[in-house]
C-alpha cells in the first residue's frame, strides 16, 4: 500500500500479513507510518495505491463503518467514552440496532465480558472507572460490534506494569478464541512478551518481519532506526540546595459529575531545587493532572501556595507564570499544547508570544520565530517537510518533539513535564531524556509526571507517590523497581517508604 501526503510518502509500498488467531505488533520510529497504516485498515483513510484482502477477499474500506462490517475494530489511544454514562450506555450508543439498549444488550455485554475475562460491569458509571477498566470497556465496545480483528494504538502507554500484564492476559484470551489483535507499540520489551509476530516499519515501508522468539529489544530498535543505538549513560546527581519551586499545602475541591464536592488535591507539599528532577508516580486520575494545572494557574486552589524562585505566584495568571520562568509540557498536546491547524512556526510562538526571539520590545517578530522553529526542528529531529505545514500533519511523536523543543527554549527555571515522551519512539525518547539531563546540569528544576515507570526511575532524583490527591510515599530511584513502584501507586504503598499521617516536610 502507498499513501502520500503533501511533501511526504507516509506509506511506501508497504506490505503486511496478519494471521488469524495471533497477536501481531507493529513497531517503528515516530513518523514511520504506523498510524497511517492502521487508519487505512480501519477505513479512516484511503490508500493511493495497493489493496487490502480479508480472508483472501479483496475489500474496499471507505469508512470505519465499512471496517466494522468486515470485522475490523479499533481502540484508539485517547479513549472515547462518555464519562457520565454507564458502560451499557456507552456500549450501545450508536449500536442500538444490534441488541437494543436494555436487557438484551446487558446480557450480551455480560456474555462477552465473561468469554474474554474482561470483568466489565454493564451498570458501572464510566467516571468511576480507572484507566485500565476504561480500556477494557473500549475493547468490549469493539467486540460488541462484532469485531474479529482488533487494532490497538499504543494500548500500554497509560498502564502500570500490573495492568499491562492483565491486558496481555486479555489479548491472549482473545487470540485463543480465534480473534486477531494488531497493535502499535513503542515499548519493545512488552512487544516481545506478547506478540506472535512483529513487523518493523522504517520511513514508510516494511523492513522486517521478526519472530519475537529470536530477537531482543535492542535488535528491534536497531532495525527501526537502521543503525546501532548509543547506550544510555548513567548520570550523577546535580541536585543543589537552592529552592526553585515550593508548593505548600495545596488543596483543591471540585464538583464531580453529580455536583458533589470532591477533594482532588489534599494538602500537597513539595519542593524542587535547582538541578533536581522530582518525579511523581501515580495511577492516572489520582490528582497528578490537577496538581500540574493548579501549579500552572489553570485551576484555582482552595488553599495553599505556589512559590517560584522565592516569589509567591499563587495569584498570577497562567501566562504570567510562564513568563516568570516555567516551561510546560502538557499532558494533552492536542488541547493544551498545539494549535493543530496552524503552521509549525506559529505553534513555536504559542504560549511564548512575549519572549525572545518571538517578539522584540513587544512587537511580534515572525521571521525570527520562523528561524527558531527551524532550529528546534533540526535540534529535536522533528520529521517534517518544513515549518509551514500544520501541526496536524505531523505524526504524534513528532508533535511531541516540537512541544518539548519549544518548552525547553528560553531557559526556564522550572520545567513541568507531563508525560514528555508519551508516543515518541526509543530514539527520540533518549534524545528528550538527554535534553532534560543537559538542562538539569545547567540548573533546571523539573517536575516530572509520567506513566512510564522506567522513565520516572531513570530520570528522577527524587520520587513521590500520589494517591487520591495525597503524597503517600517516597521512593529512592536508585533502588526501587518498577514493580515496587507500581504497587505503591495502586494504594498498597507497601513497597515505598510509607509516609505517616501528617508528615509534611
Ligand atoms: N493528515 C496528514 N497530512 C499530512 N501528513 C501526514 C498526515 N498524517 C500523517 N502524515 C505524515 O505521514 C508520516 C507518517 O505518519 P504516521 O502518523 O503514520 O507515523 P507513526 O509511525 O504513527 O508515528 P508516531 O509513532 O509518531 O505516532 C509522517 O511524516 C507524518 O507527518
Amino acid at each position: 500500500m502507498t499513501k502520500r501526503f503533501p511533501g511526504v510518502v507516509a506509506n511506501r509500498d508497504i506490505a503486511l500479513t496478519v494471521r488469524r488467531g495471533t497477536v501481531h505488533a507493529v513497531v517503528g520510529e515516530n513518523g514511520a507510518g504506523k498510524s497511517t497504516l492502521m487508519k487505512i485498515l480501519y477505513g479512516m483513510q484511503r490508500p493511493d495505491e495497493g489493496t487490502i484482502a480479508i480472508d483472501g477477499e479483496q475489500v474496499a474500506l471507505h469508512s470505519p463503518a465499512d471496517a466494522i462490517a468486515r470485522g475490523i475494530g479499533m481502540v484508539h489511544q485517547h479513549f472515547m467514552l462518555a464519562d457520565n454514562l454507564t458502560v451499557l450506555e456507552n456500549t450501545t450508543l450508536g449500536a442500538e440496532k444490534l441488541h437494543g439498549i436494555g436487557g438484551r444488550a446487558r446480557a450480551r455485554i455480560q456474555e462477552i465480558s465473561q468469554a474474554y475475562g474482561l470483568g466489565v460491569r454493564p451498570d458501572a458509571l464510566v467516571e468511576d472507572l480507572g484507566v485500565a477498566d476504561r480500556q477494557r470497556v473500549e475493547i468490549l465496545k469493539v467486540l460488541y460490534r462484532g469485531a474479529r480483528t482488533l487494532i490497538l494504538d499504543e494500548p500500554t502507554s497509560v498502564l502500570v506494569p500490573q495492568e499491562v500484564d492483565a491486558l496481555f492476559d486479555n489479548l491472549r484470551g482473545l487470540k485463543e478464541e480465534g480473534l486477531t489483535v494488531l497493535f502499535i507499540s513503542h515499548k519493545l520489551d512488552e512487544v516481545l512478551k506478547v506478540a506472535d509476530a512483529i513487523t518493523v516499519i522504517r520511513r514508510g515501508t516494511t523492513v522486517a518481519e521478526v519472530d519475537p522468539a529470536g530477537t531482543t529489544s535492542r535488535r528491534l530498535a536497531e532495525l527501526m532506526v537502521g543503525s546501532e543505538l548509543p547506550s544510555p549513560e548513567a548520570s550523577e546527581s546535580t541536585v543543589t540546595d537552592t529552592e526553585v519551586l515550593a508548593v505548600r499545602g495545596l488543596t483543591l475541591t471540585e464538583p464531580d459529575a453529580d455536583g458533589v464536592a470532591r477533594t482532588v488535591l489534599d494538602g500537597i507539599s513539595l519542593t524542587i531545587h535547582r538541578g533536581e528532577v522530582l518525579g511523581i508516580a501515580g495511577v492516572e486520575g489520582n490528582g497528578q493532572a490537577e496538581l500540574v494545572e493548579t501549579i500552572m494557574g489553570m485551576r484555582a486552589a482552595d488553599s495553599g501556595s505556589v512559590v517560584l524562585d522565592g516569589k509567591d505566584i499563587s495569584g498570577l495568571l497562567t501566562r504570567a507564570r510562564r513568563e516568570a520562568g516555567i516551561g510546560y509540557i502538557p499532558e494533552d498536546r492536542h488541547r493544551h499544547g498545539l494549535l493543530l491547524e496552524a503552521p509549525l512556526w506559529e505553534n513555536r510562538i504559542l504560549g511564548h508570544v512575549t519572549e525572545a526571539p518571538n517578539s522584540r520590545r513587544g512587537i511580534l517578530h515572525p521571521s525570527a520565530a520562523r528561524q527558531d522553529t527551524a532550529r528546534i526542528v533540526a535540534e529535536y529531529d522533528v520529521r517534517t517537510p518544513g515549518i509551514e505545514v500544520t501541526a496536524a500533519s505531523l505524526s504524534g511523536g513528532n508533535q511531541q518533539k516540537l512541544i518539548v523543543g519549544r518548552e525547553m527554549s528560553g531557559d526556564p527555571a522550572l520545567l513541568i513535564a507531563a508525560h514528555p515522551t508519551r508516543g515518541v519512539d526509543v530514539g527520540a525518547q533518549a534524545q528528550i531524556w538527554d535534553a532534560v539531563r543537559d538542562a538539569r546540569r545547567r540548573g533546571l528544576a523539573v517536575l516530572l509526571i509520567s506513566a512510564d515507570l522506567d522513565e520516572l526511575i531513570g530520570l528522577s532524583d527524587t520520587l513521590r507517590v500520589i494517591y487520591r490527591g495525597r503524597i503517600v510515599a517516597d521512593a529512592d530511584p536508585a533502588t526501587v523497581t518498577s514493580e515496587e513502584l507500581g504497587s505503591a501507586m495502586t494504594g498498597a504503598a507497601a513497597n515505598g517508604n510509607e509516609r505517616p499521617e501528617g508528615d509534611t516536610p
